[in-house]
């Protein structure tokens, strides 16, 4: 049978219940035998992250504990920037694939930020050689506020989950319903004021931030 991975890529900088919806959300859908998360080493578009990578891993294990579906926490992209490499989508998926075989159903799961970005991503057209994405909507998002060029490869390879359950790659899938208010950005503000975050973050979570004394400035 064919293997199914979900795949979700972030700084998680902290990990927050919108990123734990979205990788449950899709793993569910596509019936998928593991999430793998894959927290970025060093994500070439963002210049400061405040916790450290290592620390960014711990509290996406411990964000996820809780999940009744298999978890990976994947760190070759941590591994990697620790070599001095830049952290890259299109190296990630092309490991992927070599580990995972030619048949697996490999989908990279993301927010529709990202989408709306992606025509700036490393090699972008030849992502969907190797994955299939699956986009969960962020408030406010609409498909007409994309680049042409994304809107056109994105709208050309829409897919229903059980033809992205049974094919390698190259489909993509749009959750118009999923819409979870939350984001790391404003997070961080809320705990550099010193406010509650207790409903955006586990509580296991929390606890590691206050133990490891985090987003205090
Ligand atoms: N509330 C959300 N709904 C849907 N997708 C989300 C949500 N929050 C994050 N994501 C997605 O999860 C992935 C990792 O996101 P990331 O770790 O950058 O979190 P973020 O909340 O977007 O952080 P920041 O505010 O620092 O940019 C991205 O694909 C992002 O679009
Ligand atoms: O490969 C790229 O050029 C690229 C550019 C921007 C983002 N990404 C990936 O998208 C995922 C979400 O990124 P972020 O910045 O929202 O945490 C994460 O896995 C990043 O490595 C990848």
């Amino acid at each position: 049978m064919t293997r199914r991975i979900a795949l979700l890529g972030g700084s998680f900088d902290p990990v927050h219940v919108g990123h734990v919806a979205l990788g449950a959300h899709f793993t569910h859908l596509l019936q998928s035998d593991q999430l793998r998360v894959i927290p970025a080493g060093s994500p070439w578009q963002k210049s400061t992250l405040q916790a450290t990578p290592r620390q960014r891993a711990e509290m996406v294990q411990l964000a996820f504990a809780d999940q009744p579906f298999p978890l990976l926490v994947d760190l070759q992209e941590i591994e990697r920037s620790e070599q001095g490499q830049q952290t890259y989508t299109i190296d990630t998926l092309r490991s992927l694939r070599q580990e995972l075989g030619p048949q697996a159903s490999i989908a990279f799961l993301m927010g529709a930020d990202q989408l709306q970005n992606f025509g700036t991503w490393r090699d972008w057209r030849h992502l969907f050689d190797y994955a299939h994405f699956c986009v969960a909507a962020r408030p406010g998002f609409a498909l007409d506020s994309l680049a042409p060029e994304v809107a056109a490869e994105f709208t050309r390879r829409l897919g229903s989950p059980e033809h992205i359950r049974n094919t390698p790659h190259g489909l993509t899938y749009l959750a118009q319903d999923f819409a979870v208010d939350i984001s790391a950005t404003q997070i961080r503000a809320a705990l550099q004021r010193g406010e509650q975050a207790n409903s955006l973050i586990s509580p296991r979570v929390l606890d590691y931030i206050e133990q490891h004394n985090l987003y205090k400035s």
